[in-house]
């Protein structure tokens, strides 16, 4: 898992090398048809990335995107309206049933679908009208780390070329570098709290969630740690009631419109007794952990979960685990 996780910045390299004037003509195509309905389509930590895509284009193009509810296609055989519709699979697999299904029942209903995945060889990739590999290179750990950060990357310049947004192509392109200076950052402070740990809440807001949702993922998978991820809006709903002395929180405060009450939540919750691992940019001094930062904003979820995987591989192994090898789990999951 480290050494794959750690060589996430090099396949990135090559996923930018790769398939521009596919993105380029995908681009144009949706500028042109102007999709009515976004919909995504992904399971475990693929969903995760869905999400962020989900996040950048309505944040950067306001559509309004859903993730397709499981099992509708599959198995409630719904006749959902295919016009106008866009479909966004995201899978390192490209196997599971209920992922291929759905993009093949758009497909053949008139929508654009495209595939991000890994497996350029599998039965989503043949599924898809636009396919888009992932070049993460064979991922032979159970959890997903470059295939997932090659995934965020889809999504962004899936994104920009939609735009066609040469600045944010640009600071796409300064990934690779950002992302090999993230392996270098020192979070051992985490480990110190979480290798006892036996609970957590992950927490992030705005286009940090989906990091939230896939570190909360790989605390599970990895370290058999009970973690739940949440919005930062969200806590005080419910979830707060769960805060006792000690119990320790994760948060995700990236830079952008959400970092503010993040911030505050962190502050709140150590009030309430809470072990708070802030994990925030290096401006902010109230960090417990210095979160690395992309060329924009909007970019900085792919860079803090790589420095966040690091961590991971080694509170696993801290925890007397494998990470390699994680208890009743294998890497590809075909569901229906
Ligand atoms: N244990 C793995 C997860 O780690 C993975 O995220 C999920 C989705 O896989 P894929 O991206 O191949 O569709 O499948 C399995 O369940």
């Amino acid at each position: 898992m480290l050494q794959e996780a750690c060589s996430a910045a090099e396949h990135v390299a090559l996923q930018l090398t790769r398939d521009g004037d596919s993105y380029a003509a995908l681009g144009a195509r949706l500028r042109a048809a102007q999709p009515g309905n976004v919909l995504t389509v992904a399971r475990g930590s693929s969903d995760h990335a869905a999400s962020y895509c989900a996040y950048l284009i309505m944040a950067r193009l306001g559509r309004i995107v859903a993730s397709l509810p499981m099992s509708l296609v599959t198995l409630y055989r719904s006749p959902l309206v295919t016009r106008d519709a866009l479909a966004i699979a995201i899978s390192q697999s490209g196997q599971s049933p209920d992922v291929i299904e759905p993009i093949r029942y758009f497909r053949e209903g008139g929508a654009t679908t495209v595939a991000l995945v890994n497996d350029a060889a599998s039965p989503l990739a043949g599924s898809a009208e636009w396919t888009l590999p992932l070049h993460a290179g064979p991922e032979l750990s159970v959890a997903a780390t470059k295939s997932f950060i090659t995934s965020l990357v889809a999504a962004a310049r899936l994104v920009a070329h939609w735009q066609d947004d040469a600045e944010f192509l640009a600071q796409i392109e300064a990934l690779p570098a950002a992302l090999r200076a993230a392996t270098e950052v020192d979070w051992s402070a985490a480990i110190e709290v979480l290798a006892p740990a036996s609970r957590i809440m992950v927490v992030g807001r705005g286009a940090s969630f989906p990091v939230a949702l896939e570190a909360a993922l790989k605390f599970k998978e990895t370290s058999v740690l009970q973690a739940e991820a949440f919005s930062g809006a969200e806590i005080k709903h419910g979830p707060m009631a769960l805060i006792d002395e000690g119990y320790p929180l994760l948060i995700f405060a990236t830079r952008g419109p959400t970092q503010a009450s993040l911030l505050k939540l962190a502050e709140e919750m150590r009030g309430r007794g809470a072990r708070v691992l802030l994990a925030a940019p290096a401006d902010v001094s109230e960090r417990d952990l210095t979160l690395p930062v992309g060329s924009t904003p909007d970019l900085d979820p792919i860079v803090a979960i790589q420095a966040f995987y690091v961590m991971a591989a080694n509170l696993s192994i801290a925890r007397g685990l494998d990470p390699d090898k994680p208890r009743h789990l294998s890497k590809v999951t075909k569901t229906n």
